[in-house]
């Protein structure tokens, strides 16, 4: 059942991030106030080099804040689990899957983690067959890891982090290296996750990607330069929020640089020429809905 705790998971009050550079400092983060709430599936865009990765970092408490604070709020049920095992807040699935190998085989990789946590033997097993078999990796347990191809050690990657059962899982673009059928494999498995209550941060520059988003984020140079729905991301438009009016103009998407998907430029054009499309559709599937009577 989906958890709806009203609670904000993850809070970011005012947040900045500066690094050591050759001319003084370099301030990669700035004036971030952002908070994630218990259950949501809050997306990151933004272009390369905008501060995702940074900022997700953070989030994960990797590393610290120059300035400003983070706060990590454990729910009731994570905070009085009555298993043996401390079950991780967070856990992020990087963008390069080699650095955070550590199993010689598939299935030791999934079990590190578990391990580490306190996981006992049998639920152990459980938990590292069921994340290999929703990932599609089960016939590959006694492989040696370091032998996977990339796609292969994203997916590892991903179901070591899921197998642990997190609060927060945060993916820092964890499809880029997939094929088509891994990839709807994996958002599957995410999108049951979130179902049952785990709270999802996802990162992409794959606009097609942001369907299931309840909010969106959109970092610009290091600050936020939008925040939320996908309806005012998409739709809305620089002379207001009134997204069917099918006025000319840009929206958020495209002021920050990015090309809306397909569907989306298709909906607008439909609008445009004086279709009424309720609720506005992001997928192809809401497309075809909105305009078959
Ligand atoms: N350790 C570092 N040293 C110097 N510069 C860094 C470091 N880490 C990040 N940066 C710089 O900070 C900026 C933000 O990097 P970050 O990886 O967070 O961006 P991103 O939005 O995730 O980009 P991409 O979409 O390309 O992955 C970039 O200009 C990057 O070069």
């Amino acid at each position: 059942m989906k958890n709806n705790h009203p609670t904000q998971a993850v809070l970011l009050r005012n947040v900045h991030y500066s690094i050591p550079a050759a001319d003084g400092v370099k301030t990669l983060l700035r004036h971030i106030h952002l908070s994630v709430s218990r259950g949501e599936w809050l997306a990151i865009v933004g272009t390369n080099g905008s501060g995702k990765s940074t900022l997700a970092k953070l989030i994960a408490k990797l590393q610290p804040v120059s300035s400003g604070e983070i706060v990590h709020n454990r729910s009731v049920r994570d905070a009085a689990q009555d298993s043996p095992a401390r079950k991780p807040f967070v856990q992020m699935v990087f963008q390069n899957p080699d650095t955070q190998l550590f199993g010689e085989t598939v299935y030791e990789e999934v079990c590190f983690g578990l391990n580490n946590y306190g996981f006992e033997p049998e639920e152990r097993h459980r938990l590292a067959m069921q994340s290999l078999d929703t990932t599609g990796l089960a016939p590959l347990t006694d492989y040696p890891a370091r032998f996977l191809s990339g796609g292969q050690k994203q997916l590892l990657h991903a179901a070591s982090c899921m197998a642990v059962q997190p609060e927060v899982l945060i993916f820092d673009e964890a499809t880029a290296m997939l094929d088509p059928l891994s990839r709807e494999r994996l958002l599957a498995t995410i999108h049951r996750l979130h179902e049952e209550g785990t709270t999802i941060v996802w990162i992409t520059q794959l606009l097609d990607e942001l369907d299931r988003s309840d909010r969106i984020v959109a970092l610009d140079d290091g600050q936020i330069a939008f925040e939320g729905s996908k309806e005012s991301f998409f739709y809305s438009s620089i002379s207001g929020d009134d997204v069917q009016s099918g006025e000319a103009g840009s929206s958020p998407c495209e002021r920050l640089g990015f090309l809306p998907p397909y569907t989306i430029q298709v909906a607008k054009e439909l609008i445009r020429r004086g279709l009424s499309l309720n609720p506005l559709p992001f997928t192809i599937e809401q497309l075809g809905k909105a305009v078959t009577i």
